[in-house]
């Protein structure tokens, strides 16, 4: 046959294959927002970027009760929409609904991470375990290092207002607070330390996006190649992997009779190793990663309620009193903070209204998925719950647009509803930490970490906005919410103030 024929056939066919391929593949039965077409796909991916929440809104809003795909530039994710749809994605189990798949594919851990970490992911039970076991011993020490970070972050200058760009400051209050009952001091508060853990970040963002426009076959080699991970590895490994060691041979001289052992993550991450014949390296790279999980959160949530208080610091009275009397009955820790229902509500509010992501309770179908309603969700797709247009329900929440500090605390007063209401509490209506088996292990530590740092400034600071006094709005990056980065907060010392 002439050469210019079959290329002619093929030019033909290959649309024709694309075509059909997509008829039979039910996941473009689902309805998309943006366009479904294999092009303009790509402007809707675009456009998600820049307009996620109103898409999100938009497929919530037309789909209840069923689902929706949006498109990303490498992929459609499929959003249940609902409180029902997201119990019911909770309930699928690992082996049809994966998280630890899905986490792995919008991170593209085995390449952005650590390959160890990904294959053993040690620090989930030793976060869920030990670590939150022990939070009562460990709260005293982050209140110490919250003390401190926030002294050296908001400058003395006696009663003057002071004005301090708040989300870096917050970040580097959390992170050393953190890092304070991971690895200890002195390195907590080592800058080189603190640099490479708030560049990382960053590290895996630059390598995912890589990896996000890198083609299937490519990614192994391309990803063996990226080099912002592994040399934050290295530089983070070069400054903790003589503290793990020592801490390995701790182990070994004192064996299982080491009763004052230092209660921190890296001891029970050693114990964890030991236990599982792993070494040293799994450690260092497990603390890594469980700053990656935690600080970023941790600081774009903290910052966001810090933004409320400072546009209307009529809420800092009611709480200053919750604490102030917590504390007299039980001096500053665990208990005094487990009585301070307004903050924690105030906390929980926060989330809602904010939250860190417009998608929650990811998942990645691991076979085809028949959901309740007869959609199939074809093996390899992406799921997600759509979190921000829940917590704005009024179905779910009266007057879901309006911040309402204490509606938690209002509700825990009922004697039946003392537990679903508390900051750490999921529910197919509260999904700013996941929800079910997977919900974030991590949310008592960032409750507790979170709520010392807001009370601790409440109790020192007033706080206000410049000019108009308003709060600035949120920035969405695709599903990501995030606060206003570079807006200044105004702290003046109140003169009651305890530190
Ligand atoms: C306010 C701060 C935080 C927020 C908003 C947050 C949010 C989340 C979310 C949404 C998930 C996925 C859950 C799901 O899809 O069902 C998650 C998982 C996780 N989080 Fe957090 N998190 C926070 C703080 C922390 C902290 C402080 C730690 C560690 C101390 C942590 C450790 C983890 C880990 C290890 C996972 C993976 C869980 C698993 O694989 O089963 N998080 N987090």
């Amino acid at each position: 046959m002439d050469a210019r024929l079959i290329v002619y056939a093929l030019l033909l066919a290959a649309p024709l294959l694309i075509l059909v391929r997509r008829r039979m593949n039910p996941l473009y039965r689902i309805p998309a927002v943006g366009h479904s077409d294999p092009f303009l796909s790509y402007w809707s991916a675009l456009k998600f970027f820049v307009n996620a929440r109103e898409m999100l809104q938009e497929g919530y809003s037309k789909y209840r009760g069923s689902v929706f795909r949006v498109p990303l530039l490498d992929r459609w994710v499929v959003v249940v929409s609902g409180a029902a749809m997201n119990e019911q994605l909770r309930k699928y189990p690992d082996d049809q609904m994966s998280f630890i798949d899905a986490a792995e594919e919008l991170v593209q851990a085995k390449y952005t991470i650590a390959k160890q970490v990904h294959e053993n992911p040690m620090h989930i039970p030793v976060i869920r375990g030990p670590f939150t076991k022990n939070l009562a011993a460990l709260m005293p020490d982050v209140a110490d290092e919250v003390a401190s970070a926030v002294r050296d972050a908001i400058p003395d200058t006696g009663d003057e207002w002071v004005g301090v760009v708040a989300f870096p400051a917050m970040t580097r209050v959390v992170c050393r607070a953190s890092n304070r009952v991971f690895i200890g001091l002195p390195l907590c508060r080592n800058p080189e330390y603190i640099d490479i853990v708030l560049g990382y970040t960053k590290d895996v963002a630059k390598g995912r996006f890589i990896m996000t426009i890198t083609p299937i076959l490519l990614k192994p080699l391309v990803g063996r190649l990226l080099p912002w991970s592994a040399n934050a590895l290295k530089k983070f490994s070069a400054l903790v992997k003589p503290i793990v060691d020592e801490s390995f041979r701790q182990f070994e001289h004192h064996g299982k009779q080491w009763e004052d052992k230092p209660k921190n993550l890296l001891t029970w991450l050693t114990e964890e190793a030991k236990a599982t014949g792993n070494g040293p390296e799994i450690v260092v790279s497990a603390l890594l990663s469980s700053n990656f999980v935690a600080i970023h959160t941790s600081s774009i949530s903290v910052t966001h309620a810090l933004y409320h208080l400072a546009a209307c610091p009529e809420f800092a009275a009611p709480l200053r009193e919750e604490i102030e009397g917590a504390i007299r009955r039980h001096g500053w820790g665990k208990q005094a903070i487990s009585e301070m229902w307004k903050l924690d509500s105030f906390m929980r509010e926060s989330q809602r209204f904010n939250g860190t992501s417009g998608v929650s309770v990811i998942r990645k179908a691991v076979v085809d998925v028949r959901l309740a309603d007869g959609t199939v969700i074809p093996a390899g797709t992406l799921v997600g719950a759509a979190a921000d247009a829940t917590h704005w329900d009024e179905d779910n929440y009266d007057d879901a647009a309006v911040f309402s500090p204490f509606r938690f605390s209002d509700m825990r007063a009922d004697e039946g509803e003392r537990v679903k209401h508390q900051f750490v509490s999921t529910s197919p209506e509260y999904v700013p930490f996941g929800h079910g088996k997977h919900a974030c292990p991590g949310r008592f530590f960032a409750g507790n970490e979170l709520k010392t740092v807001i009370a601790h400034l409440v109790l020192n600071y007033d706080m206000k906005f410049d000019g108009d006094g308003a709060r600035p709005p949120n920035r969405w990056f695709a599903a990501a919410v995030l606060p206003n980065l570079d807006a200044k907060v105004y702290f003046r010392k109140r003169q009651a103030a305890s530190a």
